[in-house]
């Protein structure tokens, strides 16, 4: 490892990242308040042992104080020590008795929340569009769920009771000390800012410390992940000591922040508890002062006594500065979390919204559509074309000419902005998803397969569909040879990166899962991965099956689907510039013309 404690600066802040740390606002405390309504009997036991065990501490002290005042100080029998002594003991047992169900009931409790936050948040997760995804990092996604839910469940089931007990036990012990000597009590208040100063100074450093450790945690984390995705693009590229030196460089600083942090901690307990030492030290001298100097002095005992009870009280300001620092971290995650919860959706169904007919014919109209992603910048300008029932359109142009965001606006994946889809003749704004989900079905270039078997991928097309609608299927594609060819016939496992299903057989999945939910219109973005000529023939063969009787828009990649189309849109800088179909086309000697000998040479 490199220079040990030398300075780190790898770690750079991510600039639109959220603060880690919020201060305490009474608002979100109401409303993470709120979140423990449906376990309220729960709440109120706990609260009412947090008031238990607040007592119990300073009362234990007080307890040890007078059997030292009393039976001790006045020479009593022994057995009349023993006996209060043994009371001490009970004392002492019933406090720590409490303490276990306490604990249990906070963890209870805090789990209990944040179960039902994380549903919340997956919840309405899955009703956002996909203009949210767009926006939204993936990271920050996954982790409104996991790490910010989890400092909820910390600021619930530690900060909040931890510090209702500490401070409790802070006010029972002063109130106790009053009772028994209100100026050495004023001493005792005089040295906690300090405390709580120092305190606070000391863990200001050691949580950037222990930020920058976790950061760079995420970087190897992330770095191996992405290792692993692209494992065959590093290899290809001969890139493996490049990374591997990169993935060293991550770890040495990984280890160097480690270092900081622990040296920061190591340095942070001795002070804290020689601050605390300290302190009662001063009691403790004050202390001899009033029972020994003073014109009223005060009783041995009652110095033992209030000894012991200062350090119940000076004890808290250190657990309550971590607390506090806690309490800030579940601050910044539920304002995270609540902020995401009261996003809603830009657009859901409209209250109005009618169900497509169980029947549609597949009329696909897109009249005079205009749409940009961000205000101001149109990616598509007063698009229209029809689509009759059962013709297949297909689109082709350039690479940023708009094909995928008519598809997306097809699907409704976002509305327009300018103009309107309509299927068989209703827009599709005034529809609810569920039926136009029904109506259209997408197959994505990238033919994803959900982790599962093949037979839960292809019955995932529909709800209730059964394995002899997933074998109908791919006899009606000419593919049940398929379940031969795999592995373990239809039970293979599948998934992104389940490696035991070729790129051609996923396409063909993924077209049986189509089938499988049987809509009247099919939005197709034709895969471009290569594969051998008999692959090849066989998902054409499937494809033309797939498409038989059914209304699709195809992003088409192969010549032989633009042939066959009935009609071609040539799209440049999102608009049509072309229509027709293949012959048409070639004959105008345009762009189509342009891009079809670029296409065949
Ligand atoms: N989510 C998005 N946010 C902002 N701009 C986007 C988004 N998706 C696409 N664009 C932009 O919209 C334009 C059209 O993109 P689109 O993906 O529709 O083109 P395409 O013709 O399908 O391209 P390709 O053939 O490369 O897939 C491009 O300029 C692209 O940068």
């Amino acid at each position: 490892m490199s220079n040990t404690f030398a300075p780190m600066v790898r770690v750079t802040r991510d600039p639109d990242a959220d603060p880690h740390r919020r201060p305490l606002s009474l608002s979100l405390v109401t409303r993470l308040w709120g979140l423990m309504r449906p376990y309220a009997a729960k709440r109120n036991v706990l609260l009412a042992l947090v008031l238990l065990r607040a007592i119990q501490l300073p009362l234990l002290a007080w307890s040890i104080g007078a059997v030292i005042n009393g039976p001790i100080s006045n020479a009593a029998p022994m057995a009349a020590i023993v006996i209060a002594s043994l009371g001490v003991l009970a004392l002492a047992a019933w406090t720590q008795f409490t303490l276990v169900f306490r604990q249990r009931l906070a963890l209870e409790l805090g789990e209990s929340i944040v179960h039902d936050l994380r549903g919340s948040v997956y919840s309405h997760l899955q009703q956002m569009p996909m203009s949210f995804y767009a926006k939204t990092k993936t990271g920050r996604v996954i982790s409104r769920i996991t790490s910010d839910c989890d400092a909820v469940r910390v600021g619930v089931q530690d900060v909040l009771f931890v510090s209702l007990v500490q401070a409790g036990q802070m006010i029972g012990a002063a109130v106790i000390m009053a009772w028994y000597d209100l100026p050495l009590l004023m001493v005792v208040l005089a040295m906690s800012p300090v405390m709580w100063i120092i305190g606070r100074v000391m863990r200001n450093r050691l949580s950037e410390a222990y930020r920058d450790v976790q950061e760079s945690f995420s970087r190897v984390t992330a770095t191996i992940a992405e290792s692993v995705a692209v494992i065959r693009v590093t290899q290809a590229l001969a890139r493996e000591d490049t990374n591997a030196e990169l993935f060293r460089q991550l770890t040495v600083d990984h280890a160097e922040y480690n270092m900081n942090s622990a040296r920061h901690n190591g340095l942070l307990m001795p002070l804290l508890e020689l601050t605390g030492q300290v302190s009662l030290g001063l009691v403790l001298i004050v202390g001899a002062y009033r029972s020994i100097v003073a014109s009223d002095p005060m009783p041995v005992g009652d110095l033992i006594q209030f000894w012991f009870l200062a350090g119940l009280f000076f004890s808290p300001i250190q657990v309550l500065g971590n607390q506090y620092n806690q309490a800030l971290t579940a601050m910044a995650g539920a304002e995270r979390v609540f902020r995401l919860l009261d996003t809603p959706p830009e657009w859901t169904d409209l209250p109005t919204a009618v169900s497509l007919p169980a029947q549609v014919d597949g009329k696909l109209t897109v009249e005079n559509v205009s749409f940009a992603y961000d205000p101001g910048h149109w990616v598509l300008r007063d698009v229209s074309f029809v689509a009759e029932p059962r013709q297949m359109v297909a689109l082709v142009g350039e690479t940023g000419s708009g094909k995928s965001t008519i598809a997306s606006l097809v699907s409704r994946y976002y509305l327009p902005t300018q103009g309107k889809i309509c299927v068989d003749g209703l827009d599709t704004r005034g529809l609810t998803s569920e039926s136009i989900s029904r109506a259209i079905s997408v197959i994505p270039q990238q033919n994803y397969l959900f982790t599962g078997s093949v037979l839960q991928n292809i019955v995932a097309g529909r709800a209730g569909a059964t394995e002899s609608d997933a074998v109908e299927a791919l006899r009606s594609l000419d593919c049940e040879w398929l379940i031969e060819d795999l592995p373990e016939g239809l039970q293979t496992q599948a998934g992104s990166r389940g490696g035991r299903v070729s790129l051609g057989q996923r396409q063909l999945i993924c077209f049986a899962r189509a089938l499988v939910a049987n809509p009247r219109i099919l939005i197709l973005d034709e895969a471009t991965s290569a594969v051998d000529t008999l692959t090849e023939l066989r998902i054409q063969k499937a494809l033309g099956r797939l498409l038989e009787n059914r209304t699709s828009l195809v992003i088409a990649h192969r010549l032989s689907t633009i042939r066959t189309a009935d009609q071609i849109l040539v799209m440049s800088h999102g608009k049509i510039a072309e229509q027709g179909r293949h012959e048409e086309l070639l004959k105008q000697n345009g762009l189509y013309k342009d891009l079809h000998e670029r296409f065949v040479s």
